[in-house]
């Protein structure tokens, strides 16, 4: 479960503290590959691997226009954003690598346990 959920019981704590998950995630040293969208002009294949494209600063666009109804479908953007990093990088990429390191540092955050 989300222990941090637990504490927030109206909508609008619970878009605070995607604000503060989110400000952790871009302060984070392993963040750089996330903070901005994929440029499928630059990173060639990627508009056609990746049907959903997401990044931080989307999330952040999104989080200022409402368009997060509660922290389960911000989770999932985030989630998003790793679950693309994973297909689209080798584990042993200095992105892939980051995508997973990315990952553990949000899940430790939202105290979930595997
Ligand atoms: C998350 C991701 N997945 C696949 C490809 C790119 C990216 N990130 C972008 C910012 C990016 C775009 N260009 C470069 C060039 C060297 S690292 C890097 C990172």
């Amino acid at each position: 479960c989300y222990k941090i959920a637990q504490i927030s019981k109206d909508d609008n704590s619970q878009l605070a503290v995607c604000r503060v998950l989110l400000a952790e995630l871009e302060a984070h040293k392993d963040a750089w590959p996330f903070l901005t969208p994929v440029n499928h002009k630059v990173i060639l294949g990627y508009r056609k691997v990746i049907k959903r494209p997401m990044d931080f600063s989307t999330i952040k666009r999104k989080l200022n226009n409402n368009l997060y109804f509660n922290l389960d479908t911000f989770i999932a953007d985030v989630n998003l954003v790793f679950d693309n990093c994973e297909k689209f990088n080798e584990d042993d990429s200095d992105i892939g690598q980051a995508g997973h390191n990315m990952r553990k540092f949000f899940h430790e955050l939202l105290h979930l346990k595997k």
